[in-house]
């Protein structure tokens, strides 16, 4: 029996969105879906009980930065990610392919794997597929990612399609080093940047290996909306519709939306908690930057539409003054509301494929957020 499998249960009408169910050892994820991201065993500031009362249905977290602290043998010691974190619904992590290319200053990569400077003691490290997925065995998360490289934004075609050609090796060999196939699905990510024949050719490679889901990598890296959108406009259709499809470090609500209607099912992002932390929120009316003056004697809450425990009991007025006196309470209050935002956007968005009328729930969210039009 696969550990993880997808059921596929409604396509909508008006778009490529469908609606599903993904089946791990931890439980079920309806789908499409926002994942919190919890880099180092915590989405921060906040605990697994209140990602719980959002409905958070499953988390990310990361191989690169808990290999480096506290170590996966610490981990594994404490009966793997869920019990270390009190976390017991699903759990992915990532492989460490984007972390290596985005935090390490010196990085040679080989075809054996990635030789990089660790970015907190400058000592020197490798990466291979092989190292991946045993750290990731002993984290112990439902779902895991195959090694990759991320490639840059913009990459010349020859060198992506070199990178394309490693990436596919490296993750045939995280399928070999896979050890506990019945407890962890691993999903395979498909690069090639915007070259349509080499997003096919990753496709190709990647499907013959029959990972039970696939993620679209080497996007949300500086790219124009308008090229992701087009990047998944011709790849998600080369992707088996009965296995979700993973877009990797996407969190923005005119993204996720958009992502949804092209036919993506999971999505992450550090995106709410990062900017939750500068006192940023978004709200249905577009971003509101609380820490200005302007709300000093705003005794209204963060946003009059949202239900959230933020704001029904807390005033932009008080959450400003939390902030601007650096207060770690506010920051919990931010990060709260902006992760419910979009938790809660998913479930609109699910809501909408349901009645087969997305499109038509992207006009009213892109005129009242403030979205400019296409
Ligand atoms: C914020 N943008 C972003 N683009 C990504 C692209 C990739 C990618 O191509 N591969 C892997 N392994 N992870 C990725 C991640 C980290 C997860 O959010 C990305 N994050």
């Amino acid at each position: 029996m696969a550990a993880v499998t997808y059921e596929l249960k409604k396509t909508c009408k008006q778009s490529g969105a469908r609606l599903g169910t993904i089946h791990t050892p931890h439980g079920s994820i309806d789908t499409p879906m926002f994942m919190p991201v919890g880099t180092l065993a915590t989405v921060k500031t906040l605990s697994p009980e209140e990602l719980e009362d959002m409905n958070a249905q499953i988390i990310l977290s990361n191989t690169y930065h808990l290999w480096l602290r506290p170590g996966e043998d610490i981990v594994q010691e404490a009966g793997g990610l869920h019990s270390f974190m009190n976390w017991d619904r699903p759990i992915l992590t990532d492989s460490g392919g984007f972390q290596v290319f985005s935090l390490s200053d010196f990085r040679n990569i080989k075809e054996e794997g990635v030789h990089f400077r660790n970015h907190i003691s400058g000592e020197k490290l490798f990466l291979s597929p092989e190292k991946a997925m045993q750290i990731q065995n002993a984290l112990g998360p439902d779902i895991m990612m195959a090694l990759d490289e991320c490639p840059p934004y913009p990459a010349e075609e020859s060198y992506m399609k070199a990178s394309v050609e490693r990436t596919s090796r490296w993750a045939e060999r995280c399928l070999e080093a896979h050890q506990n196939k019945e407890t962890q699905g691993l999903f395979g990510i498909i690069q090639g940047g915007e070259y349509e024949h080499l997003r096919k050719q990753s496709a190709d490679d990647l499907i013959s290996l029959d990972f039970p889901g696939y993620a679209i990598g080497g996007l949300s890296v500086g790219e124009p909306k308008d090229v992701m959108n087009r990047v998944l406009e011709f790849t998600t259709p080369l992707l088996p519709s009965h296995k979700p499809r993973y877009l990797m470090g996407v969190g923005s609500a005119d993204s996720l939306i958009d992502g949804a209607i092209r036919g993506v099912d999971m999505f992450d992002c550090v995106l709410p908690t990062r900017i939750a932390r500068n006192g940023a929120c978004m709200t249905n009316h577009g971003r509101l930057v609380v820490r200005n003056a302007a709300y000093a004697r705003d005794f209204s809450p963060i946003d009059r539409d949202c239900n959230c425990h933020v704001c029904r009991n807390y005033s932009r007025a008080y959450i400003r003054h939390l902030i601007k006196s650096n207060e770690t309470f506010g920051f919990r209050l931010t990060s709260y509301h902006n992760l419910y935002f979009l938790l809660d956007l998913m479930k609109k968005v699910r809501e909408a494929i349901m009645e087969d009328r997305l499109l038509d729930f992207r006009e009213e969210f892109f005129e009242q957020y403030g979205f400019n039009r296409p």
